[in-house]
Parts: structure tokens; sequence; C-alpha cells
């Protein structure tokens, strides 16, 4: 049968002459050899077989488990989306926490908490758009009360700087975007959805409630910013990436 002959020298790179190729390696010459026609292929080898009755039920008893599995999973973490933004207005309704520091707690805490539910989803490859249905639904409620169709006072009051429903449209509807592409387009295999949810929840919103508080020595390039307020953007958002 003829051959086309592969050999590697220990030493260094002769000229290649063919149909010999010589590539250096170490430590000593391998000769492969390549047959001109395809090897014969063992009989059974990548041939499909239809799956037997009981190997079908496991597949459909695992899939529907995961179907459970992200079904409740998303229930459970709309309702924790709803409940957060219901604790904050119960919280400033009744002049327990000032705006401001409300709409920075829900801002810190949305996206922290939501990254920290990804792991009660199913490992299937379904299980981001499970999770999805949760910033969607948020982004379609924005959309609803900042254009008026339904009243919120409660949402409006602990989400917004100074309660106007069009306020909604801005910040908390950027914000919970970003959540939506971040669970789509990199969920729990790329670091670039929770390093970017880290620092826009965890960065942002400390940068926001230290630097306003403690915030004198201002940065030079940006008197509306301060040292300590940048600072515990990167500090908060690298403690939060990595948690
Ligand atoms: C207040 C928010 C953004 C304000 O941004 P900025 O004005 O400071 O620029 C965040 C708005 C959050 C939204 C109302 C609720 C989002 C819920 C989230 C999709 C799911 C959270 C689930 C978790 C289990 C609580
Ligand atoms: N790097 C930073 C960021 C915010 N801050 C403080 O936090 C306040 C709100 O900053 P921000 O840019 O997060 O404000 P929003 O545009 O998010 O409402 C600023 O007015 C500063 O008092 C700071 O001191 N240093």
């Amino acid at each position: 049968m003829p051959f086309t002959e592969v050999s590697l020298p220990s030493s260094p790179p002769a000229m290649v002459t063919t149909p010999v190729v010589k590539i250096a390696v170490s430590p000593s010459i391998l000769t492969l050899r390549f047959p001109l026609k395809p090897l014969p292929i063992p009989s059974g080898a990548g041939v499909f077989r239809r799956p037997s009755p009981l190997r079908l039920r496991r597949i459909r008893s695992t899939a529907v488990a995961a179907w459970l599995q992200d079904s409740g999973a998303t229930v459970a973490v709309l309702a924790g989306a709803y409940s957060l933004v219901l604790s904050f207005d119960f919280l400033t309704k009744r002049n327990l926490i000032e705006q401001n520091l409300s709409r920075k707690l829900v801002h810190v805490l949305s996206g922290v908490l939501f990254m920290s539910s990804w792991p009660i989803f199913s490992s299937t490859t379904g299980a981001r758009y499970f999770a999805a249905i949760v910033p969607l639904i948020n982004c379609l409620r924005l959309v609803a009360y900042g254009l008026g169709l339904f009243t919120n006072e409660g949402l409006i009051k602990s989400v917004t700087r100074e309660g106007k429903r069009e306020e909604l449209l801005r910040g908390p509807l950027c914000y919970v975007l970003v959540l939506l592409v971040c669970t789509l387009f990199f969920w729990r295999q790329s670091p670039i959805g929770i390093v970017s949810l880290a620092m826009m929840s965890g960065g942002d919103g400390f940068a926001d409630i230290v630097g306003r508080r403690f915030g004198t020595l201002k940065l030079p390039y940006n008197k509306r910013k301060s040292w300590i307020g940048s600072i515990s953007m990167f500090t908060f958002g690298f403690l939060f990436s990595i948690g």
C-alpha cells in the first residue's frame, strides 16, 4: 500500500524535501506514515442507533425535571424582585429610609441578588431563557408605569430620584435592560456578564452610597465625584464580581 512518509528529525529542521516533510522535534526522530486511502471503519463505530424506550423515558423525564426546576426558579425570582421593591416602598413611605438611599440599595440588591439566584436554575442550555424572563417582565413593568399606562407610586418612590414616573424610563430601564442582555448573552459561562453586573450594581451603587456621604475630596477633573466614591466603585465592584 503506498504511503506518504513524514519523518521528524531530532536535529534542527533540515530543508523540506518532498514527499518527506522534516519538522524539528526533540528528542528523537518519529516517522509517521499516512496511508493514502481511508482506514477501514470498524463495524458499528459512529452508526446511529435509536435509543431504547427506557432511555427515551429517561431523556424525557430529565427534560421535564429541568423545565419544572427552571419554571419554579423563574417564579421565585420574580417574586423576589417584586418583594424587594415592595420592601423599600414600605421603608420610604414611612420615612424609615431616605429616597436616594432606597434607590441605591435597590440598585445594588437587584443586580447582586439576581446574579445570586442564577445557580438555582438548571444546567440545561435553556435555563438562561427562563432566567431572562425576570428582567424582561421588569422591563415591561417599568415601561408600562413610566408611560403612565398604570400607576405604582411605591415603585416610583423607591427607585426614582424625584418621584416622577418618567424617571423609570431612564436609569432603572437601562439597568434592567443590561441585566437582560447579560443574562441572554453571557449567563453563567462568561465572566464578562458577571463582572459587568457586579460593577453596575455593586460598584456604581456603593460609589453613590459612600461618595455622597464621605466624598469631600473631589476628583480634579470632575467636581461632582470624589476619590472615595471612585475607589468604592472599583472595590465593591471587584468584591461582588469575585463573590
Ligand atoms: C433603582 C435601579 C436603577 C437606578 O439606576 P440609577 O437611577 O441609579 O442610574 C434598579 C431598578 C431595579 C428594578 C426596579 C427591579 C429589577 C429587578 C431585577 C430584574 C430582578 C431582581 C431579582 C432579585 C431576586 C431581587
Ligand atoms: N465616583 C463617585 C460617584 C458618585 N459619587 C457621589 O454619588 C453621587 C451620585 O453619583 P452618581 O453618578 O452615581 O449619580 P447618579 O447619576 O447615578 O444619580 C454624586 O453626586 C456624588 O456625591 C462620588 O462621590 N464619587
